[in-house]
């Protein structure tokens, strides 16, 4: 397994060994031991998996502290932008925002550790996404910015992209008072 720790403390990239054969391929979509060792902890407790179009454009999400969310995100089919905003008040690196494509032909994987917002865009139709998280859907604790904020700069390659009705009316980055220390 690669591992690449992001310039965001706390989120890392898994690019596991992928076997190819005749029949296919394997990989370990999820290790503890490894996750852990490297620092990715969590209690998972909750799958999730999405299916969007090319152009379907999720986030900014997080869930607020009691229920804050750690994630660890792949994609099974297709490509994603994937994007982390630290929201954590203390950290140097606070309303900062790394990128990665999320491939299912390389298989890597993103840890975002709690007290991140997160989204991707879909590159691919089709694209199918899963992840775990350390708590469960907390209806009443969602939170979220919105995608296109100025302050945040998050450069998407994409003027307009399928957006849900609550997604687009998130509060923006200047109005907005984090919940994370
Ligand atoms: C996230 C979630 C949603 N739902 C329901 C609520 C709603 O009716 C429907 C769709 O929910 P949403 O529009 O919030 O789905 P979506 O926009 O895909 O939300 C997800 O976005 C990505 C970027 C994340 O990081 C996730 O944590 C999650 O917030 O599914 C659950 O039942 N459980 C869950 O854990």
């Amino acid at each position: 397994m690669e591992i690449k720790h992001h310039a965001l403390a706390g989120v890392i990239e898994f690019t596991p060994r992928v076997f190819g054969d005749p029949r296919g391929a394997f990989f370990e979509s999820f290790s503890a031991r490894i996750m852990q060792e490297a620092g990715a902890v969590g209690n998972w407790v909750q799958d999730n998996q999405s299916s969007s179009g090319v152009g379907v454009l999720r986030g900014l999400h997080f869930q607020r502290p009691p229920h804050s969310q750690a994630k660890l995100v792949r994609v099974a089919t297709g490509r994603v932008i994937d994007v982390v905003v630290d929201l954590r008040r203390s950290s140097p690196t606070y309303g900062q925002h790394v990128k990665v494509e999320l491939d299912s032909r390389r298989c890597n994987m993103l840890y975002v550790p709690t007290g991140f917002a997160h989204g991707f865009m879909a590159l691919e139709e089709n694209t199918l996404f899963l992840y775990k998280c350390t708590d469960y859907y907390a209806p009443g604790s969602e939170g979220g910015l919105r995608w296109n904020d100025p302050t945040l700069g998050i450069d998407w390659g994409i003027d307009a992209p399928l957006v849900s009705d609550k997604d687009r009316v998130l509060p923006l980055f200047a109005d907005f008072d984090t919940p994370f220390e």
